[in-house]
């Protein structure tokens, strides 16, 4: 600080405009004079102290000794080296400005070869020293040299070996480091030493292994298929010829134990490379000039390879990276593909394994070709499952052999409420079809929920529906026998909204079952309702044969004389609805209390005891067997269609209504026209082999689709099936007015819209002679030829019985006459 204070007295100004400076203590003169007197000594001293520290050989005056020395503030030794390093001779401006910074040496090589370049363009020195080119043969070979044939791999055979890339500069030069070899190269260079000596040892060992074939040594599977296929033995051979001899002098690419190493190399050639170009080293000949269009090396490049511009280069055709080894002799020689693959040495080993315990091994596509393959998958076919075996037995004859217990199908019909279910449920378990520990739970469920009274009824009413709303809806189906018959049971409901399933029942029944309530005024009303109806539906449906049971009769106390009515007035709508009076059985009982059921009521119950007739079992009993269409064609009326499990995909019941059947049959279902193989019978839930017409039987089926099975279908022989008719002509019993008009046609569950569409002529009841051609109506009770047009088609034929309802009332039954 001092120092500047001193220095700043040079300048006038500031002094003169700094007075108070000099005002402190003394005044200027004396000041000034006691400031430089020591300084001119000091400077005298120090500038010939100065001139003798300078070498002689650098004129510096006096005056530029006395700055520095002032400057220095009469330091002899910072003076000195300042004006040394002042004078001292310096290259460059530029080259002085960044002595300070240190020059890298990729920028002072990069210098170098410009200046190189400028040498040897103009003439001029280079400033700085350029790198000698190393006396060695190697140092000639520029990098452009090594790949002037590159791509990768595609070393000229001079210089196949070990390429040596002598440095350019000492090691530790541009990138420094030590001279000696680090350890990496160490390592590197030792395990090239190890893969030669092993490339030696394997050669040789191959030769061996080819004359000797080993078997004693434990080499992997791969090593011993290596070892035993054609294309290792090739392969070892051309090694050990060749690469023995020249291994020393060209070290070759490691040949290794596993084959598929050669594979992948040789597999991704195309086959027309391979046909049309044998793994062969191109010729000289074959290489082909190609124009060097490449720019002069970049100062860089230059810089890094030297100006050496490589010769125009050579290139094979093939100029792949792949072809490193392609000019060597045992490698051109070695077809890559003359021997087996290495997947095919596995399979022929295994192969040939197989066939030592097995025998001979079949090809993989069974020795055909494609051709034959081909045709033998087009004639594969799917396999039907196995036809079920049929006995062949001639069922009308095991009918009669059985000598079975006739049997009888009985619907039981009559209005709502009426006790048909009680009766029947009576009947069962008098019967003791029906246990009493069955009843005595049945009767506590119905006094649960105050239906005391259906205990009996829900023997036959088994579903939650029946029984909540204390009615039947659909058939109820049941069997009991008695000395002389089986009977099955149809219970049918007496509800006129549940018609169709009667109809359904009445076309599977023998006879029917008429129940009519006594109780006052009951009777009446179901001669208004459903007693009437269901009394000419049966008719319609060919039932002949009718058991009236006089049912409640204990509401009435067994009144002779209320029974006497029911049964006059009940005989005379039933003859006129063409029964036969002989055909009609009139029992009293009670359903409830089971008397005249099967046994005969008590004195004390019948006052006078006035009646000594059958009871109801004995009246059923009594019914004529129903003649069986045994030697007709089959036809059975599909009542239902279920699903018995996985034995028994696809069932059906029904009544057999003409033919026979037995297991093993192919059957047709109409309409659909389906066909069916029977696979198992049941009658009455037992297995069966057969079953003839009038038997109700379950038919296990197989071989069809359940959609071509619907409720109401007819199975019958396919060699004499039942027709879909589009139109009829028909005999019918007129219940309401028939007038052409629109009406539903049913055939048992099956039913149609339909339109009658033409009335042909009223005839007469008893001898059916026409009476009148081409009435306009026909009234209730009159029989009538009739047309009807079906919106669809129905399987039927002459004789189907057929029901005409229209607006939810039966108008009319009738016999198909013509179809
Ligand atoms: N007092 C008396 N009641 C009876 C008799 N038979 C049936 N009942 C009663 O009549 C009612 C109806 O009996 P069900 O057997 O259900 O009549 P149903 O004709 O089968 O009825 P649906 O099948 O629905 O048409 C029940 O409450 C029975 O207890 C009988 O002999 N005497």
């Amino acid at each position: 600080m001092g120092h500047q204070r001193v220095k700043a007295l040079d300048y006038d100004d500031d002094l003169d405009s700094d007075d108070d400076y000099f005002e402190e203590g003394e005044g200027d003169g004396e000041f000034l004079l006691k400031l430089f007197t020591p300084t001119q000594k000091n400077m005298r001293q120090g500038t010939i102290e100065v001139k003798a520290a300078l070498d002689d050989s650098i004129s510096i005056s006096d005056k530029e000794i006395e700055e520095a020395l002032w400057h220095y503030f009469y330091d002899i030794t910072k003076s000195v080296t300042y004006l040394k390093n002042k004078h001292a001779p310096m290259p460059t401006k530029v080259a002085a400005q960044k002595k300070s910074k240190q020059v890298s040496r990729f920028d002072r090589a990069a210098n170098s070869a410009m200046n190189t370049q400028v040498q040897n363009a103009s003439g001029t020195v280079s400033p700085y020293p350029i790198p000698q080119k190393p006396s060695l043969e190697h140092a000639i070979i520029s990098a452009a040299e090594f790949f002037k044939d590159v791509p990768w791999l595609k070393v000229p055979p001079h210089r196949r070996g070990d390429i040596i890339i002598e440095p350019l500069y000492p090691r530790g030069g541009l990138l420094g480091g030590s001279s000696k070899p680090s350890k990496l190269a160490a390592l590197a260079a030792a395990r090239k030493k190890k893969l030669e000596s092993e490339k030696n040892s394997f050669a040789a060992a191959a030769a061996v292994d080819a004359a000797e074939q080993p078997t004693d040594k434990v080499v992997s599977l791969l090593d011993r298929l290596n070892i035993k296929g054609q294309g290792k033995q090739d392969v070892a051979a051309n090694v050990t010829k060749n690469e023995i001899s020249s291994a020393s002098v060209l070290p070759i690419p490691t040949l290794r134990k596993y084959p598929a190493r050669r594979k992948r190399s040789s597999s991704p050639r195309p086959a027309e490379t391979r046909e049309d170009k044998p793994a062969s080293v191109p010729a000289s000949d074959n290489l082909i000039e190609i124009l060097d269009l490449r720019a002069p090396p970049s100062t860089f490049a230059a810089t890094m390879i030297g100006a050496h511009r490589p010769e125009p280069r050579a290139q094979s055709p093939e100029g792949s990276m792949f072809s490193l080894y392609a000019n060597r002799p045992e490698v051109a020689n070695a077809n890559p593909f003359s021997g087996p693959s290495p997947d095919d040495i596995v399979m022929n080993a295994q192969a040939k394994g197989n066939k030592s315990k097995k025998g001979p091994l079949k090809q993989p596509n069974g020795g055909k070709t494609p051709s034959n393959l081909a045709d033998s998958v087009s004639s594969l076919t799917v396999e039907e499952a196995p036809k079920v075996k049929s006995k062949n037995l001639n069922v009308l004859e095991e009918f009669e052999k059985s000598n079975m217990k006739r049997m009888a199908n009985f619907v039981v019909i009559g209005h709502v409420d009426h006790g048909k279910s009680t009766l029947m449920g009576r009947l069962l378990y008098d019967l003791k079809v029906v246990d009493q520990r069955s009843v005595d739970k049945l009767r506590k469920e119905a006094e649960n929920i105050g239906k005391s009274s259906f205990a009996l009824a829900w023997v036959m009413d088994q579903t939650s529906e029946e029984r909540s709303r204390g009615i039947t809806v659909d058939i109820a189906t049941n069997y009991f026998e008695t000395e002389k018959t089986r009977f099955t049971i149809l219970d049918a409901p007496g509800h006129r909204d549940f018609i169709p399933n009667m109809i359904a029942g009445a076309s599977q029944a023998d006879f029917a079952v008429l129940v009519i309530d006594a109780s006052g005024n009951s009777f009446e009303s179901g001669l208004k309702g459903q007693t009437k109806e269901h009394a000419l539906l049966v008719r319609s449906m060919g039932v002949q044969r009718l058991v009236i049971a006089v049912n409640k009769m204990d509401t009435v106390e067994w009144s002779q004389a209320r029974f006497n009515e029911i049964s006059q007035q009940m005989t005379a709508f039933l003859v006129a609805a063409s029964f036969s009076p002989k055909n009609l059985a009139f029992i009293p009982c009670a359903g409830l209390t089971g008397e005249n059921v099967i046994k005969p009521p008590l004195e004390k119950v019948i006052p006078g005891n006035w009646y000594s007739g059958p009871t109801l079992v004995e009246a059923l009993d009594a019914s004529e067997p129903a003649k069986r269409a045994l030697s007709l064609p089959l036809r059975l009326t599909i009542s239902d269609v279920f699903r018995g499990g996985v034995i028994h995909p696809i069932s059906i019941s029904g009544r057999l209504d003409a033919g026979s059947l037995q297991i093993g049959d192919s059957v047709l279902a109409m309409p659909s026209g389906e066909t069916a193989t029977i696979k198992s019978v049941e009658i009455e839930g037992m297995p069966a082999d057969w079953a003839v017409a009038g038997q109700i039987a379950t038919l296990h089926l197989a071989d069809i689709d359940p959609i071509h099975l619907r409720l109401g279908d007819i199975i019958c022989t396919p060699s004499a099936p039942i027709k879909n008719v589009k139109s009829f002509t028909a005999k019918i019993l007129a219940f309401e007015h028939v007038v052409p008009m629109s009406v539903d046609v049913y055939r048992g569950r099956m039913n149609a819209p339909a339109r009658v569409s033409r009335l042909v002529a009223v005839l007469n009841k008893h001898s059916g002679e026409v009476e009148k051609k081409r009435p306009r109506i026909v009234q209730p009770g009159a029989v009538a030829r009739i047309v009807v047009e079906l919106e669809r088609e129905m399987p039927l034929e002459v004789g189907t019985r057929v029901v005409f309802r229209a607006d939810g009332n039966t108008i009319a039954a009738g016999l198909l006459e013509i179809s």
